[in-house]
């Protein structure tokens, strides 16, 4: 397949209650399968179960996942849609991972990734720990990754991630003001660069004391912004060939122009 339909739910979180943010996910995802055409591939933002709650994250994050991982994984199999849940507060043990799950159509599971790089200006690195392992999995035949937030200051994850195959590049976040200059300008750079689509979807509203910007949207390999969300609760739609990136690719090769043997 190389073409996706791809919703984005852009929603509000509110730190510390998981019961509302995981009836409000909920309902988002019904909402996004309403859609005509049915959308492929949902995407949740970053830590979509428990926000930014980071002193109280122990308690309120879900034991391996299992929670969220059975409700997505039932939607996916009533609806036959493909699900990124954003990232969810994660407790393995006695500690705590920012970390996202992939459902196929069926409801399988087919990729886990734990945020490598945590953010330290939210305090992220005193409550959480790191994921170990790139986020690279396939999804219905397509090369695909996936990096959380703050992941996107790191070019040279999602340059490892291309050259690995990557075609599509899915980004929750919780991206906060007042750095929206950032956020365009990294995710577009992420895709010109790397000559892919970028996918990225954040949350909006007043939540744990920051004030999150929403502007969810989808890049294509040409660094074209295809949709681009305001700053409300909503959910948006593009339709993405990946064959453009190919042909994105062929134009300017820069794959093949790399000298690495200069600057690794
Ligand atoms: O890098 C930034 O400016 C924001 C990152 C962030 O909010 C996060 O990783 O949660």
């Amino acid at each position: 397949m190389s073409q996706l339909r791809i919703a984005l739910v852009q929603m509000n979180i509110e730190a510390g209650n998981t019961e509302a943010n995981f009836a409000k996910m909920e309902a988002k995802l019904e909402e996004a399968a309403a859609f005509k055409p049915k959308p492929d591939l949902i995407v949740l933002p970053e830590m979509w179960n428990t926000g930014y709650a980071l002193t109280e994250i122990r308690k309120l994050a879900d034991p391996d996942g299992e929670r969220a991982k059975r409700v997505v994984a039932d939607f996916c199999r009533r609806h036959g849609i493909v699900v990124l849940a954003g990232s969810i507060a994660q407790l393995r043990g006695d500690g705590v991972t920012n970390t996202l799950h992939v459902f196929d159509r069926t409801g399988e599971a087919i990729a886990e990734y734990s945020k490598i790089h945590l953010f330290q200006l939210m305090n992220e690195h005193l409550h959480l720990e790191s994921g170990d392992t790139a986020g690279a999995f396939e999804l219905e035949g397509i090369p695909a990754a996936a990096m959380i937030c703050y992941d996107i200051r790191f070019p040279e994850l999602a340059r490892k991630l291309a050259l690995g195959g990557a075609k599509l590049l899915i980004v929750p976040a919780e991206w906060p003001h007042p750095r929206l200059h950032h956020w365009r300008t990294l995710l577009q750079a992420r895709a010109i660069e790397n000559q892919m689509f970028v996918v990225a979807c954040n949350t909006v509203g007043e939540s744990g004391g920051a004030s999150f910007f929403g502007h969810s949207m989808v890049i294509d390999p040409w660094g074209e912004v295809l949709v681009e969300a305001g700053e409300e609760e909503t959910i948006v739609v593009a339709d993405v060939d990946l064959a453009l990136v190919d042909e994105v690719r062929g134009r300017i090769p820069v794959f093949s122009d790399r000298r690495p043997h200069l600057y690794n």
